[in-house]
């Protein structure tokens, strides 16, 4: 198995305990994890990409424990091997498109995804050496997915990565992120409460309060 998660539990100081659906991927295998707002998505999204320490359970990516990596050693497997397309951009406003996925590869320690290749596959070819701030916000989507894959990660992570997003670029996102995933053999996994994507992606669990 590429990717799974069993048995997690997470408690944010002053709040009821948080108890996840298991998961388990194989390469180019996509997911949806539903759930009404305040549910605990994005506690779960940070706890997949070891952001946040579970308080019971274990997740495995590449056969590795996430929680027997420490400090250093954790950001460069999660820069080398997990790639996160946030709810917002959070483009580097000072850098172009360019340089922006050139960060990726200097973060990850790896050569990755040709740069000039992935902006093509993405529609993004003329705007490499765009500064971010020009881009509309289905551009700058792309430009985060772009740098989420640059590193050709084994684990796609992304928050809500459609919410502002009309209906023919929400249809391209989730085509291009599941894509992508294949072509890399990475498992994609997509927080959503966005029922469009549904039909994109069939297979799903839902977070519900305990
Ligand atoms: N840092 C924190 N400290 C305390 N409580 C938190 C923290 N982060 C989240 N929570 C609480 O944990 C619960 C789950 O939050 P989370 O952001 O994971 O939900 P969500 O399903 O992603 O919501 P939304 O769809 O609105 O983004 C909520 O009740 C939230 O208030």
């Amino acid at each position: 198995m590429l990717f799974e998660s069993k048995n997690i539990e997470y408690k944010h100081p002053g709040q009821q305990k948080l108890i996840f659906p298991d998961i388990s991927l194989e390469a180019g295998e996509s997911l949806l994890v539903l759930g009404k707002s305040g549910s605990g998505k994005t506690t779960l999204l940070n706890l997949l990409a070891g952001l946040l320490n579970p308080e019971t359970g274990e997740i495995k990516l590449l056969g590795k424990n996430l929680a027997s990596l420490k400090g250093q050693e954790l950001d460069l497997f999660r820069g080398k091997e997990i790639g996160i397309v946030f709810q917002k951009p959070h483009l580097l406003a000072a850098l172009n498109v360019q340089e922006n996925l050139q960060m990726a590869h200097f973060f990850g320690k790896k050569k990755g995804q040709n740069i000039k290749d992935l902006l093509g596959e993405l529609g993004l070819a003329t705007k490499a050496k765009s500064s971010v701030l020009t881009l509309s916000e289905g551009e700058a989507q792309r430009v985060s997915i772009a740098r989420a894959l640059a590193n050709s990660p084994k684990l796609i992570l992304a928050d809500e990565p459609t919410s502002s997003l009309d209906d023919e670029n929400t249809e391209k996102v989730i085509n291009l992120l599941k894509t992508q995933a294949a072509k890399i053999g990475a498992a994609l996994i997509i927080v959503t409460h966005d029922q469009r994507v549904k039909a994109h992606i069939p297979n799903f669990v839902e977070v519900k309060a305990a």
